[in-house]
């Protein structure tokens, strides 16, 4: 087992692990913390699943780095790419003083908290300061009980055991009583995480943030095997999938709404998440599309969500969902009909 390092003399970067399911508010903690005026220079580190990535027009435009991993799963097959990006991030100067990860909402954050234990160099340079799980207290039970096929894990569960911190996010949709159950069911997962409780990720930083919180002993002693898994004993479920839309052109909002509308109510059981950039017809803002199961949003960078169209940016709408029996033809056809005349 690599030697720990004395807390008080570790000048390695800390890197903070954001995982957490589909829609839970990772990428809204990732903007708090690069809206907040911690004076650190702080990269962040994308991974999105599905084929269209969404997530760079949702992050503020920040004077940090933000890297995008877009081309697989970060648990499984872009680890590389992850300790490339790491070495990268290791040369900088001046230095970068702190690294946040965001994770797909259907990573396992085992193998990517792995990663900062196998390879020497990274090691050298880099210390996992904690896994914060963002939970989402209206969906965290349903996606506790989704039933997987055999072998596969629950990424949900997963997220959870994992976390040093959990984030019970989204309080504002649910009742006190119901917060109670979802509070029961996360300690039923892991009693030993700090539980903070907020609405849009409004939470002290100083509670998630360079708090010496992951323990290779502590996991080491529940997972002995954790320094050894290759990534290659986790199975995805393959049942989820994703369709990525990229399509040009203006939309017509009423159009739009009510197509989006009727899809999310009746298959919104299986839609998990869907996502968007947007044109519409008559206007040079950005809009930004949010759909979590039945509930959805439009919001425009005019309203301060996501950016404005930069000059010379090609106006192309993109369009990701992510669930279960998606069906590609039927998607791209609902969308294009939404085009304006
Ligand atoms: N009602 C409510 N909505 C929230 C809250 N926090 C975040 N949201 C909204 O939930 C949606 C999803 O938030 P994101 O931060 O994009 O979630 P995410 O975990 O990054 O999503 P993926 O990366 O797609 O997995 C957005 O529309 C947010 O504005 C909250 O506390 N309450």
């Amino acid at each position: 087992m690599p030697a720990a390092k004395d807390p008080a003399v570790d000048t390695r970067v800390p890197v903070t692990v954001i995982t957490g399911f589909l829609g839970s508010g990772k990428t809204t903690l990732v903007n708090r913390i690069l809206n907040e005026k911690h004076g650190k220079r702080v990269a962040v580190i994308e991974n999105e699943f599905g084929e269209v990535g969404v997530d760079d027009g949702l992050l503020i435009n920040a004077k940090e780095e933000i890297l995008e991993m877009n081309n697989g799963c970060i648990c499984c097959t872009v680890r590389g790419d992850l300790i490339k990006m790491l070495g990268k991030l290791a040369k900088r100067k001046p230095a970068i003083e702190a690294v946040l990860v965001e994770t797909t909402g259907l990573a396992d954050p085992a193998p990517v908290a792995q990663t900062f234990f196998v390879d020497e160099a990274i090691q050298e340079r880099f210390r996992l300061d904690a896994i914060i799980t963002m939970v989402d207290a209206k969906h965290l039970i349903q996606h506790l009980d989704d039933e997987k096929p055999e072998g596969v894990e629950n990424e949900a569960v997963e997220q959870l055991a994992f976390a040093d911190r959990v984030i019970l996010n989204k309080l504002d949709l649910v009742t006190a009583e119901e917060k109670e159950e979802v509070v029961k069911r996360i300690k039923g997962i892991n009693a030993g995480a700090e539980i903070l409780e907020c609405t849009r990720a409004d939470i002290d930083l100083k509670r998630i943030l360079d708090v010496g919180a992951f323990s290779l002993e502590r996991v080491m002693a529940s997972e002995p095997d954790f320094l050894k898994a290759d990534g290659a004993d986790h199975q995805h479920d393959t049942s989820v999938t994703s369709v990525g839309i990229e399509l040009e052109g203006e939309l017509d909002m009423e159009k739009l709404n009510d197509w989006m509308s009727t899809l999310l109510r009746e298959r919104g059981n299986d839609l998990f998440r869907s996502k968007g950039l947007l044109c519409m017809k008559d206007s040079d803002e950005k809009y930004v599309f949010q759909g979590i199961h039945m509930l959805m949003a439009f919001a425009s960078s005019a309203e301060g969500v996501g950016k404005a169209w930069q000059k010379g940016e090609k106006r192309v709408n993109r369009l990701v969902f992510i669930g279960r029996n998606l069906n590609r033809e039927e998607l791209n056809a609902g969308f294009r009909a939404c085009l304006a005349d």
